[in-house]
């Protein structure tokens, strides 16, 4: 795809897709290392993926996983003594968000010439990249995402967020693969933020949504089935979703998140807070900053 038209599609749409962006050897790489995840997670983190969930381990589990390579278990996977009802290989919801950092293999992807043509495509002056996971949705058991806008959970002001991501199985429409509003992310404002919770006494809820639920118009949304190999660049504010993976076919995906410093800050009340930094694809840090 030629870069300009790439950066006109992703203005005028908040998504744009570009085919065969990994070969397929990087594709196998990551794949087997999104697999090897799932042999023996540490025990401790037994903890279902859910932004809901108010439990207190399970919340600093999360919260710290902004620095950590943390598990996160699909619903019906564990019981209620956290044994595996399922078999290890499918139980994963999802692996972040450190893996960028952490990660031989993902740091590899993330930190490629690839990316770095893509940032420089859309005119990113200095971007760092904030967030990584392996999403699982595996077949019968992988759950639905409900829709969002990606910059309720990494604000920046003004927003510059742009979400990478990277299918690891052709993601069709029996498998979940994303759901997205064309547009959206001109029509839309942000409806939500996912914060620290600003009163620090509130220890059984660190984390609380701050903001309204938004209707929208469902026949808006269009699926976006790829191929693997496939990236999809979002927007920060365009609304997607995806549905829960019914067929007997896996959906795996590499995402991350990328925001512009040199024309944005990150926001200090989101959720996600790293304790060593977060690392530039490329750019001067500013004099601002
Ligand atoms: O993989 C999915 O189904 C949803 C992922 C998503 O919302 C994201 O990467 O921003
Ligand atoms: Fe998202």
């Amino acid at each position: 795809m030629v870069y300009e038209y790439l950066k006109y599609k992703f203005d005028r749409d908040g998504y744009v897709v570009i085919n065969n962006f990994l070969t397929k050897k990087e594709v196998e790489d990551l794949r087997t290392a999104g697999e090897k995840l799932t042999v023996n997670p540490p025990v401790d983190s037994k903890t279902v993926f859910t932004t809901n969930q108010t439990k207190r381990e399970a919340n600093s589990y999360f919260m710290d996983s902004a620095d950590t390579i943390g598990f996160f278990y699909e619903k019906n996977a564990l019981d209620e003594n956290k044994r595996l009802l399922v078999d290890p290989t499918v139980a994963l919801n999802k692996v972040g968000h450190a893996l960028h950092r952490l990660h031989p293999v993902f740091e590899a992807c993330t930190y490629s010439e690839k990316v770095t043509n893509i940032c420089r495509a859309l005119g990113l002056v200095r971007p760092l990249v904030v967030q990584s996971m392996y999403i699982y949705k595996n077949p019968g058991i992988g759950g639905k995402v409900d829709e969002h806008q990606d910059s309720t959970f990494l604000f920046t002001e003004p927003d510059s967020l742009v979400g990478f991501w990277i299918a690891l199985d052709d993601a069709k429409i029996e498998n979940g693969c994303l759901w997205i509003i064309p547009g959206s992310h001109k029509t839309v404002d942000l409806q939500k933020r996912f914060i620290r919770n600003p009163n620090i006494c509130a220890v059984d809820e660190p984390m609380v949504f701050q903001g309204t639920n938004s209707e929208y118009d469902q026949s808006l949304y269009v699926p976006v089935a790829v191929d693997k190999s496939s990236l999809v660049l979002l927007h920060g504010r365009v609304v997607h979703k995806s549905e829960k993976n019914k067929s007997q076919f896996s959906r795996h995906a590499y995402t991350f998140h990328v925001f512009d410093e040199g024309v944005s800050q990150y926001s200090e009340q989101n959720w996600l807070q790293t304790k060593v930094g977060f690392k530039q694809l490329y750019g001067q840090k500013s004099q601002n900053n």
